[in-house]
């Protein structure tokens, strides 16, 4: 495999291109001239942010060198081969790490569709990098990169609408917020929350109304629609909008126009829909709770802030993100033992459970000096780090034994509750359960099909 040289220019991005055959020097040599023609600084190799990797074949090797090289960079793979890649090998070469993939038979192809390349990864990273972004979105965990990353994208190159879903406290509304700084609207962002709207006043929420429209109306008052204008409407909890709202919002987006309450004349809006939910929306629009026109309406892009327990790397960096909020400069340190309490106790409603133990224990805490476990609030030891397995799970043992079931239906019998339990918590998805039970996605869904064909 070969390295090779060309102009390094000190322009706008700069980029690494690794030749990985000899037999397509030519074709690098080329590529490069024409990247530095379009104001790239071309190294003559890793490391660097950006790179293009030119190869010749799809095979083992390709997809090893581009795992080592992805690992530090973002990597524009070329295949030089002269049939195209199979779909498999190239998901294969997404898998290994790389940003995308192109197929130009004989090292062939637009110079211009690399540059382009280069040059929006090389903006989102450094959006990704900016204090907007590392203050908002706290977390270096790879899964929370790649969230960040696709919240960038869509927010700062995009205007499409973004459905947002997760569970409690992972961070949907701060991601709103975000698309909203990034998003250059010169309109707010207006926020409704759809579960606490009343199904009376909901219209003039939405709508806004006119003097005298209804019982109470002594003033006219504008609605999200028109506060919206020109920004965001962000719907918190949008899987909580009755059926009638649904419409009426379907028609809005729509048309881009509506109505006060009470009003025969129509006002234009225009508007960024950003929608967030805890709900498993695809299943209410399969069992015919949410409509299904207006969900591809609002998840023109969808993203899904992880749970906390899916990147406990991520903890420490928060903890320290909000002792650094509350103590208004540098934050004191953690002794070992308060460091492992929060590192092990559970966090059900997740990023803002965590900001809340932290503010409790730091509304405790005084003095110079680290923060200490006697700062760890009585009620709050309760969460504490526990010794597994435990009393309770020796007591249900017990039981199993006193009642004479034999150890392999025991094992077989907790195996298969965590796994019941961990699909659940992740709305049936092998993968991701698959993870965090610590097996393959092969192994998971082997023993569900083998679960699925045993006699009740
Ligand atoms: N990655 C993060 N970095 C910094 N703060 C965060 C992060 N994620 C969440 N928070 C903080 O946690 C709290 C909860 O976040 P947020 O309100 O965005 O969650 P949510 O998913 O919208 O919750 P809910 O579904 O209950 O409305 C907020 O105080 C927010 O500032």
């Amino acid at each position: 495999m070969e390295t090779m040289v060309t102009t390094d220019t000190t322009d706008t991005a700069a980029a690494w291109l690794y030749v990985a055959d000899p037999s397509l020097n030519a074709a690098g040599q080329r590529l490069g001239r024409e990247l530095a023609a379009a104001g790239v600084a071309v190294l003559p190799k890793p490391p660097g942010e950006l790179g293009v990797v030119l190869f010749a074949a799809w095979d083992a090797p390709t997809t090893a060198l581009l795992a080592q090289l992805s690992a530090r960079a973002t990597v524009l793979a070329i295949c030089c081969a002269p049939s195209p890649p199979s779909r498999g090998s190239a998901w294969e070469a997404l898998d290994a790490g790389a940003a995308d993939c192109l197929h130009w038979p004989g090292g062939a192809g637009d110079a211009a569709q690399v540059t382009a390349r280069l040059r929006r990864w090389r903006a989102v990273a450094r959006l990704m990098a900016s204090d907007t972004v590392r203050d908002c979105l706290v977390g270096d965990s790879p899964a929370w990169r790649a969230l960040v990353r696709s919240v960038v994208e869509v927010a700062a190159f995009t205007q499409s609408p973004v459905l947002i879903t997760g569970e409690t406290g992972t961070g949907k509304e701060q991601i709103a917020q975000l698309i909203h700084r990034l998003g250059g609207a010169r309109g707010e962002l207006i926020l409704l929350d759809c579960a606490t709207l009343s199904p009376e006043l909901s219209g003039s929420e939405f709508f806004g109304h006119e003097r005298g429209a209804f019982t109470g109306a002594a003033a006219a008052r504008d609605g999200a629609f028109a506060l919206a204008d020109g920004g965001i409407l962000f719907l918190d909890e949008v899987g909580e909008l009755p059926p009638s709202m649904q419409a009426q919002l379907l028609r809005v987006i729509q048309e881009r126009q509506y109505k006060r309450v009470g009003s025969n004349t129509w006002q234009p809006t225009r508007f960024r829909l950003v929608c967030a939910t805890n709900r498993d929306l695809e299943a209410d629009v399969a069992s015919g709770a949410f409509r299904a026109d207006l969900y591809y309406r609002i998840a023109g892009w969808r993203c899904r802030p992880p749970a906390l327990r899916e990147r406990p790397g991520d903890i420490l960096q928060l903890v320290d993100h909000f002792l650094r909020q509350l103590a208004g400069g540098e934050p004191p340190r953690l002794d070992p033992a308060v460091r492992e309490y929060l590192l092990t106790r559970g966090y059900p409603g997740n990023v803002r459970d965590l900001r809340q133990t932290v503010a409790r224990i730091w509304h405790r805490h005084c003095g110079p000096g680290p923060v200490t476990i006697g700062d760890v609030p009585p009620d709050e030891r309760l969460h504490g780090a526990r010794a597994w397995p435990d009393a309770a799970f020796a007591a249900v043992v017990g039981h199993a034994v006193d009642l004479g079931v034999s150890l392999s239906h025991i094992s077989q019998a907790a195996a298969d509750a965590a796994i019941q339990l961990v699909l659940a918590q992740e709305q049936g998805n092998n993968q991701r359960a698959a993870a965090r039970l610590g097996i393959t996605d092969r192994a998971l869904q082997l023993r569900r099909k083998a679960a699925a064909r045993e006699p009740d």
